[in-house]
C-alpha cells in the first residue's frame, strides 16, 4: 500500500503545489492526457497522487482516505466543524492567499461596520417584510462570525460560483466570499465591511489525523514529512 497524497485536480492551485514539491525533490504530474485525472510521482518511493476537487480535499482527510492534502485554510474551517481533530497542518505554502470577508454594495453610503449592517439589517427586516440575503459558499464560517458580532437579522442564500454577481442579479442584498487582488469585488461595485474580515487564507499541506498506517506506510510517512515539514 502506498501514503496518498491529495492535491486540487486543476488550475493555479495544482500548478503551484506541482512546483512546490519540485522544490523539495518530489515531481507530481498528471498522468496521461490533460484530462485525465491520474497523478504520477517522482523523487520517493511508497507515495501515490490523488487528483481531487480543492473542496473534497478536507472531507477526503478527515475520513482518513488520504494520509496528506493541499487545499485552503478557508475550505478546512468551512467544512470541518472540528477541524483540528482531524487534520494537522504540516506546512503553509506561500500561495493560494486570499481573504473571506464581507462586502456590501458600494452605494450603501451609511454601511461601513459590522455595528451598521446590524441596524441596516433590522430595518430591511421592517420595511420588506423579509430578512436581507447574504450570498456564500462559506455558511458556517459567515454564521460563526456573524453569530459573534451579535448579526442576527439576515439569510444565507447559497452561491457556489459568481458570488460577486448576485447583487447585481438582485438574488442577495450583500455577500460573504474570498478576494485576492480585490478586482473582482470593485468591477461589481461592492466594499468590504471595515470589521468584515473573517478569515485569511492560503495553500497549506495538511496531514490527517485519522488515516490509518501500516510499519513499511509509516516510514513512508516519516520520510515525506522529513523532507516537506
Ligand atoms: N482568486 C484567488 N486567489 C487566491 N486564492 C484563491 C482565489 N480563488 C480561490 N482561491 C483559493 O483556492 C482554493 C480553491 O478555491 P475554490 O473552492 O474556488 O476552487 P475551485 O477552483 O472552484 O475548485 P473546485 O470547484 O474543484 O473545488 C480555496 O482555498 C480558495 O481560498
Ligand atoms: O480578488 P480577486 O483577485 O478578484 O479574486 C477573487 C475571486 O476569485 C475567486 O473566484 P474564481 O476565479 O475562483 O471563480 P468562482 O467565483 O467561480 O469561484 C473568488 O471566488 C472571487 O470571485
Amino acid at each position: 500500500m502506498t501514503i496518498k497524497l491529495g492535491v486540487p485536480s486543476k488550475g493555479r492551485l495544482m500548478e503551484k503545489t506541482f512546483e512546490w514539491f519540485s522544490a523539495r525533490g518530489i515531481q507530481l504530474a498528471r498522468a496521461g492526457s490533460e484530462r485525465e485525472y491520474a497523478g504520477v510521482v517522482e523523487g520517493i518511493d511508497g507515495v501515490s497522487l490523488v487528483l481531487l476537487s480543492a473542496g473534497e480535499i478536507p472531507r477526503e482527510l478527515a475520513a482518513g482516505r488520504i494520509h496528506f492534502g493541499v487545499t485552503g485554510t478557508d475550505l478546512v474551517h468551512e467544512k470541518l466543524p472540528l477541524w483540528e481533530q482531524s487534520v494537522i497542518s504540516v506546512a503553509e505554502l506561500g500561495f493560494g492567499h486570499a481573504d473571506l470577508i464581507l462586502a456590501v454594495p458600494h452605494v450603501w453610503t451609511d454601511v461601513d461596520t459590522l455595528h451598521d449592517l446590524d441596524a441596516v439589517a433590522a430595518a430591511f427586516r421592517k420595511v420588506h417584510g423579509r430578512r436581507l440575503r447574504i450570498a456564500t459558499k462559506y455558511h458556517r464560517l459567515v454564521r460563526e462570525f456573524l453569530r459573534g458580532a451579535g448579526v442576527a437579522d439576515y439569510a444565507l442564500v447559497d452561491s457556489q460560483g459568481a458570488t460577486e454577481g448576485t447583487v447585481a442579479n438582485e438574488t442577495a442584498e450583500m455577500i460573504a466570499d474570498i478576494t485576492s487582488t480585490g478586482e473582482t469585488l470593485r468591477a461589481n461595485h461592492l466594499k468590504i465591511l471595515g470589521d468584515g474580515m473573517i478569515l485569511r487564507s492560503q495553500a497549506t499541506l495538511w496531514k490527517s489525523r485519522t488515516a490509518a498506517v501500516d510499519a513499511a506506510e509509516r516510514q513512508t510517512l516519516d520520510a515525506l514529512l522529513a523532507r516537506l515539514g
